[in-house]
């Protein structure tokens, strides 16, 4: 069932418009009668009831920067690792010239793609093992990206730690390099939860990535089942989702149908080209966007509504920068 025909909460003096949320004005949005609904539903709902599921490489991290200077992905951080064999470079490359066409064609579907990203990711980690690697190495390269994160990514990361919401950062990525920047940047509050790929080791020599296996297709809470950090979000039913790439907008699937999802997309490349169906994916798309101003703009409608029935009155004076 759609989220229209639900119509759960009723419009009140409480009731936000859209049109007078400010850091909305740029953005992009396909049904903001939808959107707005599920705003107000989240405002409602509270803080308690919130789970954020945000992508790393170019959704955290920013897909341009003041500079110019490019912003390596999570794998690309391992990659400029100087102590990798030589042979190791040329493999990844020649691996990822064969699938990463794959990945993206848009002629061929998802579920033909899979088993092909299950290869990619076997024979990328078998490449990735059998010889000796030090993770300061990573955190060498990771602390150069630790200032390229999206404008205000440490304000977010102090609001969703401030209102006890818990993040969850989804990587098909590699997780040491993830783990790595956010920890340099001193956002790795305990409310921060990274599902990714990790390096693992046997008798000192890595021997490829840890299981599960996080591809670009089974990237959404499917995985998590089992998973202890499910039993943490599972009943959290208000989701807001953010990322750069289309497939970011399923990472959660998998939670309770009755879920209310929020998916926030940035988009930034072949803007023209791209913006239908980033507006058919997305509920809000956001273009060279390179800030985390507009959840951040949510969350503070939600933390304001919290005080403003924890004061039982108005909601204090510092809280109304929208
Ligand atoms: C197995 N593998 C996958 N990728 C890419 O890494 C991406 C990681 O996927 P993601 O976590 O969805 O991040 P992103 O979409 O924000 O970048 C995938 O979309 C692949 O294109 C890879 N990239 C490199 N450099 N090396 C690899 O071995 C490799
Ligand atoms: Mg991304």
């Amino acid at each position: 069932m759609g989220y229209d025909e639900k119509n759960e909460i009723q419009e009140n003096e409480n009731w936000i418009r859209i049109g007078d949320l400010k850091a909305l004005h740029g953005s992009r949005i396909l049904h903001p009668t939808r959107v707005e609904r599920i705003i107000n539903e989240f405002i409602q709902g509270g803080p308690e009831r919130m789970q954020m599921v945000s992508d790393f490489d170019f959704t955290i991290t920013k897909q341009r920067t003041d500079d110019g200077g490019k912003v390596l992905s999570s794998f690309g951080i391992f990659n400029a690792c100087k102590s990798l064999p030589d042979n190791f470079k040329a493999e990844t490359d020649k691996l990822y010239h064969i699938y990463r066409p794959i990945e993206i064609d848009p002629h061929m579907s998802k579920d033909e793609k899979v088993k092909y990203m299950i290869e990619w990711w076997t024979k990328s980690s078998e490449v990735t093992s059998g010889f000796p690697f030090d993770q300061t190495e990573i955190d060498d390269i990771a602390s150069k990206f630790k200032h390229a994160l999206r404008d205000r990514t440490h304000e977010l990361f102090e609001d969703l730690q401030r209102m006890q919401i818990p993040l969850l950062v989804f990587s098909a990525g590699l997780g040491n390099s993830v783990v790595s920047v956010l920890k340099q940047a001193d956002i790795m509050y305990p409310n921060v939860k990274v599902v990714s790929n990790f390096l693992q080791y046997r008798d000192g020599l890595l021997d490829g990535f840890q299981q599960p296996m996080i591809h670009t297709f089974n990237k959404n809470e499917t995985v998590l089942d089992g998973h202890e950090y499910y039993d943490l979000v599972h009943s959290r039913d208000h989701i807001i989702v953010m990322g750069d790439s289309l497939g970011d907008a399923d990472m959660a699937s998998g939670v309770p149908s009755s879920s209310h999802i929020l998916k926030i997309g940035f988009l930034f490349d072949h803007v023209e080209a791209n913006m239908e169906k980033y507006m058919n994916t997305f509920d809000i798309v956001l273009v060279d966007d390179q800030t985390m101003d507009v959840p951040r703009a949510l969350l503070e409608l939600i933390e304001k509504q919290k005080l403003k029935l924890k004061n039982g009155g108005s909601p204090p004076a510092q809280l109304s920068s929208l």
